[in-house]
């Protein structure tokens, strides 16, 4: 059978997902939502709400936290993930850079980077020198530092690193998780000017963060999670004019919120981009 041509521009499409971690957890349940190739959605909500589970499960890694999609589909491209296989989302070319920036803290900076590629096999010395590039362009700082272990390095530092680590697999869709968590505003700046330009260099982002803020100021369209389901969805523009957003957060979800999410064009309580 002749192979499938190659997809020059996927996107991730999640239909329908349902997540459980064991018998009792229901952790996400239908959700749907679309990352159109070179565009940053963001996935927003309350602590809980089942961001990191989505994010986990397009990457293949729900098994490592003893969850499991349970319905449901995931597609990337031609490219069918079963949240199970780290490796097969690799080589799709999507990766995740995990919550609360897990380097490993006993390796270089170099070595940390170095680590980023695998799982897709032996490459190009040209190939891996490209990417080495583009994460020194973007980090000069990490470019400084390579033979410094990733523990002595600042808390926004270990971000660029865990970030640049991503950027290694050369990624056509990056899956980042709270990526301000804990840094100082202007560190939070620096990694949202940092999402602009990676994005800007043609790579899609789907981005979880509790910076409601930021993210919306950084994304063409926005989810927002509620206890598993997708409550909220439309153009960030629209959503971060109206305080339905917020709303949500506090868990005022009835009413008045639906109403001013109508008013800005977005779609309550359904998942669809
Ligand atoms: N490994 C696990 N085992 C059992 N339950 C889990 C596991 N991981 C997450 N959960 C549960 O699944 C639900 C969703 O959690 P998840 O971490 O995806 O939410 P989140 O929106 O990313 O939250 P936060 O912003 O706090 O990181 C929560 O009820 C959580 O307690």
């Amino acid at each position: 059978m002749p192979e499938a041509p190659p997809d020059d521009e996927p996107a991730l499409q999640v239909e329908d997902l349902d997540v459980t971690y064991g018998r009792a957890v229901s952790a996400l349940r239908s959700v749907s939502l679309t990352v159109p190739h070179g565009t940053v959605v963001a996935l927003l909500g309350a602590n809980g709400a089942g961001k990191t589970t989505l994010l986990r499960a397009v990457s293949g890694t729900l098994r490592l936290h003893r969850g499991a999609v349970t319905a449901g589909r995931i597609h990337y491209g031609t490219t069918e993930l079963d949240g199970r296989d780290p490796v097969a989302a690799v080589r799709a070319g999507v990766v995740q850079v995990p919550e609360g920036r897990r380097v490993f803290a006993g390796l270089t900076v170099d070595e940390n980077l170095r680590s980023g590629g695998l799982g897709l096999g032996r490459r190009r010395p040209d190939q891996v020198a490209r990417a080495r590039e583009r994460v020194f362009t973007l980090f000069p700082r990490l470019a400084e530092r390579t033979r410094q272990a990733a523990g002595l390095l600042s808390g926004g530092e270990q971000q660029m690193l865990a970030i640049g680590r991503a950027l290694m697999a050369a990624p056509r869709l990056l899956l980042l998780d709270e990526p301000s968590l804990g840094l100082a505003p202007q560190m939070v700046h620096r990694i949202a000017e940092v999402v602009r330009e990676i994005n800007a260099q043609g790579t899609a982002v789907l981005l979880v963060e509790q910076n409601a803020g930021m993210a919306l100021s950084l994304a063409d369209t926005a989810h927002v999670l509620e206890v598993g389901e997708v409550r909220l969805s439309g153009p960030a523009d629209e959503l971060a004019r109206t305080d339905a957003v917020k709303r949500l957060y506090l868990g005022e979800t009835s009413g008045e919120g639906a109403e001013t999410a109508q008013r800005a064009g977005t779609t309550e309580g359904q998942g669809a981009a």
